[in-house]
């Protein structure tokens, strides 16, 4: 069983910077770090019987795929739309996102079921129109939509209880170690 306060207070401490910035793919080459991301991200949702982890891409994938495995549950890639995603039939815009542009998002409607219960997985939540987007893909496929578990909150309250985020560090604690 992980401790969920432990990994938290060793990614805060750990989480590098670049130009002043979190810098994710720090943490992602970190092993020690690296080890405890699936463990922490999966925890609030270990007695959530997900089925499906989803996740939006670019970084999305990589945590989600250390999720599922902890969950038991399959991944589901969301490829941004000028992306290769053999298949895709289902296409979503999102709201303006932290860079103040639309983006504009694909899955496919034979990877998520009615019955599945789905957690959306990312890095990072700032505005939430990624996570409302993914979450639009997985109610529009008639499935249950559980959750989302991130890595890093840049996000007010509001958006926080909105898509019911779990998150494991905040933007301005690493800023202000
Ligand atoms: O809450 P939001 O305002 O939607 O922002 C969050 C999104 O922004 C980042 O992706 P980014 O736009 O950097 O894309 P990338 O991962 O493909 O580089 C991050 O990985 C989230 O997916």
């Amino acid at each position: 069983m992980i401790d969920r306060a432990t990994a938290r207070a060793a990614v805060l401490a750990g989480f590098p910077l670049v130009n002043d910035h979190p810098d994710v793919a720090g943490v992602l080459r970190r092993p020690d770090l690296l080890a405890e991301l699936g463990p922490a991200l999966a925890a609030p949702y270990a007695d959530a019987d997900v089925s499906v982890v989803c996740a939006p891409e670019a970084r999305g994938p990589i945590l989600g795929a250390l999720v599922a495995v902890e969950l038991g549950a399959g991944l589901v890639l969301v490829r941004k739309d000028d992306r290769n995603h053999p298949g895709a039939d289902r296409r979503v815009v999102s709201s303006p996102t932290w860079r103040g542009a639309s983006e504009s998002f694909q899955t496919r409607s034979w990877d998520i079921e009615p019955a599945d219960r789905v957690l959306v997985v990312d890095d990072w939540v700032t505005t939430g129109s990624s996570l409302r987007a993914v979450r639009s893909l997985v109610l529009d496929a008639g499935a249950r939509y559980v959750g989302a578990s991130v890595l890093v909150r840049k996000a007010d309250d509001e958006t926080i209880d909105d898509l019911a985020v779990e998150w494991l560090v905040h933007f301005d604690e690493i800023v202000g170690r």
